[in-house]
């Protein structure tokens, strides 16, 4: 098992046409913490996340990984230092089986040649079936161990969520952004959802989940950053931030009315 890494960000700010989206925005979270990150919409959450794992460059500030600065490396380097993105779009392929959805992000992270993959070299014969055991260990560990010779498409909303999280696990990362998994789940599928992420969580992985289900959040949550137009108004434990005036006002109170 891998542990999981410190995310140290310091100062981050990125506009976009002259308006800031994020704005020295900073957080520490710690080696094998769940950390949520909640705003009302256009707080810049999306943002603060492309900027960590790559997909954006920031105006200024640092993104830091175990003390090393990624926020200048491309998202497949910092992706190799194994910061996994799972954004709420990621793509299924419908017509794959779930086992082989999951090789196909283990075959991003591992390192057999294309040509010895084209001439079909034992090595590559045995890298192969390496791929092939890791992904079923991933969708193992998501629930999924059944579901894996099934198409993709057959499986229901949750089991997708959950078979998008098994193909980050597969890169076995360090750090792993969940971008509002719960969205669009049902009551039964969100708990089951909830039962897996915090699992991960008790495995040691560094967590940073943008969602906008506060229960859900207030549940799995070590702490809370709350973000607004851009800026860190409140970060502390669950208790502190739903009791925090700033972000009632800001968030709490809109999201509960
Ligand atoms: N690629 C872009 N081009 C222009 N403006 C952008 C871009 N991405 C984000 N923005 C703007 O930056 C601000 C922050 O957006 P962001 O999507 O990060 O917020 P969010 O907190 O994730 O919102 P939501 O909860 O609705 O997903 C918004 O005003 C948005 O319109």
């Amino acid at each position: 098992m891998t542990a999981g890494a410190t995310l140290e960000v310091a100062g981050l700010a990125r506009a976009f046409g002259g308006v800031y989206a994020v704005r020295d925005a900073g957080l520490t979270v710690a080696p094998g913490e769940l950390r949520a990150v909640i705003g009302p919409n256009g707080a810049g959450k999306s943002t603060l996340f492309a900027l960590i794992g790559g997909q954006l460059t920031a105006d200024a500030g640092t993104v830091r990984l175990d003390g090393r600065r990624i926020d200048r490396l491309p998202p497949h380097r910092r992706a190799g230092l194994g910061v996994a993105v799972v954004f709420q779009a990621a793509r299924i392929f419908a017509d794959l089986t779930a086992l082989e959805n999951v090789m196909v992000g283990a075959h991003a992270t591992t390192s057999a040649g294309f040509l010895a993959a084209a001439l079909r070299l034992p090595a590559h014969h045995r890298q192969e079936r390496l791929i092939r055991e890791r992904a079923a260990d991933c969708l193992a560990r998501t629930g999924l161990a059944e579901w894996a010779g099934r198409p993709a498409r057959e499986l229901p909303l949750g089991r997708q969520r959950a078979l998008q999280l098994a193909r980050a696990l597969c890169g076995r990362p360090r750090l792993l952004l969940l971008d509002e998994p719960a969205s669009g789940l049902r009551a039964a599928e969100r708990e089951r959802l909830a039962e897996l992420v915090a699992g991960l969580r008790s495995e040691g992985l560094t967590i940073l989940l943008v969602e906008h289900d506060v229960a859900f959040v207030m549940r799995l949550a070590d702490r809370i950053t709350v973000l607004d137009l851009g800026r860190v108004i409140a970060d502390g434990r669950p208790a502190e931030v739903r009791a925090d005036p700033g972000v009632i006002g800001a968030y709490l109170g809109r999201a509960a009315a």
